[in-house]
């Protein structure tokens, strides 16, 4: 079945760090015809890069992350990492692929009986590197995540913060190029989800990682990545950059995560305060994002005077995604409903979005 997929600024997939070519894995079930996690999924992630995949629970995200390093095998396809066919690989030659794809866990995985420094050291052990290399990798690693006076603690007596730090860490102790982070923030509280979203963009920088993570929120994506798909059903459904898949989400499921992230209701009481349309008339409240060249209020007014509606302005505010800049306004329009939707025809074609707003949520 072809991918039904909307690519903006795919790279070179010859130059990608990660290359995935229609993955296929379904899941027995019982009894019945099993689950499809992933249905035929491409993706490339360029060197140096973030790349977010979101999706609601069941969408197959873990499954396509666990791909990456053969943690789950796909029935069918490529996977490509660093220019290595993964799926060629012998076991001993998998493992030492492996030391190049850290991975972060949701709930972190740190063994209680060992102390910081031993969870930190134990991917080392596994790799059988000699002791006397390990402590000055465990200390160059600790001091990446601003944990080194931890060392000695034990997994028990650390923040949720602190302790995914110390997962970070276990990831970046091999010294890899590529870390997948496996809903990374999920379990932390907001100040504690920028902390480590702050952490991960400052080592992209410094040790010039690729970083592919999965998320169930768009926060997470408008935060951090430079590119975003977008998981429904074991298909991606839609992808590009952040900016652009956030201005010009194509997909209805798009446009109903960016709606969570972005978009704001119309309080009740405001909704109560406008004024009645009249019996010839409509009232419709209406989001309009605004993006590039036609990003002005003049806008507003120009649509007023060419379709005769009542425009009001019920609220406004700037937001951005990375330096990109972006402008967001709830209004009110009045008017007959035919000339209400050629005006939301004409806003489109000036390249604004325009969403229908829920009345008093
Ligand atoms: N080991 C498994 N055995 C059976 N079914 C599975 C297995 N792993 C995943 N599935 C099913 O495959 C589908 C995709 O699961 P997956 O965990 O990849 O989704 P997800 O988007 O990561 O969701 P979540 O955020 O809830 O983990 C789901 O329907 C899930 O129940």
């Amino acid at each position: 079945m072809p991918q039904t997929t909307q690519d903006r600024d795919h790279p070179a997939s010859s130059d990608s760090a990660i290359r995935l070519r229609g993955l296929h894995r379904r899941f027995a079930g019982r009894g019945g015809a099993g689950t499809k996690a992933l249905d035929g999924v491409s993706l490339d992630v360029a060197p140096g890069e973030i790349y977010g995949i979101v999706g609601r629970s069941g969408a197959g995200k873990s499954t396509l992350i666990r791909c990456v390093n053969l943690l789950e095998r796909p029935d069918s396809g490529e996977v490509r990492v660093l220019g290595q066919d993964m799926l060629m690989l012998g076991d001993r030659a998998l493992r030492e692929r492996r030391r190049a794809i850290g991975m972060v866990f949701q709930h972190f995985n740190l063994l209680s009986s060992r102390t910081v420094a031993d969870n930190v050291a134990y991917p080392l052990e596994i790799a059988g590197v000699p002791a006397a290399e390990r402590a000055p990798r465990v200390a160059e690693a600790l001091s990446l995540v601003g944990l080194t006076e931890k060392a000695g603690a034990y997994p028990a007596q650390l923040s949720g913060g602190q302790k995914q730090r110390v997962g970070i860490a276990r990831a970046l102790a091999p010294r890899p190029q590529i870390l997948l982070c496996d809903e990374a923030t999920s379990a932390l509280d907001p100040e504690t989800t920028q902390e480590i979203l702050g952490l991960i963009k400052r080592l992209r920088e410094k040790l010039d990682l690729t970083v592919l993570l999965i998320t169930h929120e768009m926060a997470v994506v408008k935060e951090i990545c430079d590119r975003v798909a977008v998981m429904e059903a074991g298909l991606i459904v839609e992808q590009g950059r952040v900016f652009d898949v956030f201005t010009r989400p194509r997909h209805p499921t798009t446009r109903r995560f960016i709606a969570d992230t972005i978009g704001y209701a119309v309080p009740r009481g405001t909704v109560a305060r406008l004024p009645a349309p009249r019996a010839d008339e409509e009232r419709r409240l209406l989001q309009v994002l605004f993006a590039g060249p036609n990003s002005t209020r003049a806008v507003i007014s120009e649509a007023s005077r060419r379709y005769g509606l009542d425009l009001d302005i019920i609220s406004g505010r700037i937001d951005a995604i990375g330096e990109e800049p972006f402008g967001l306004m709830a209004l009110a329009a009045y008017g007959p409903s035919g000339r209400i939707d050629a005006a939301i025809a004409w806003f489109g074609e000036l390249g604004l979005t325009v969403t229908p707003l829920d009345e008093g949520n």
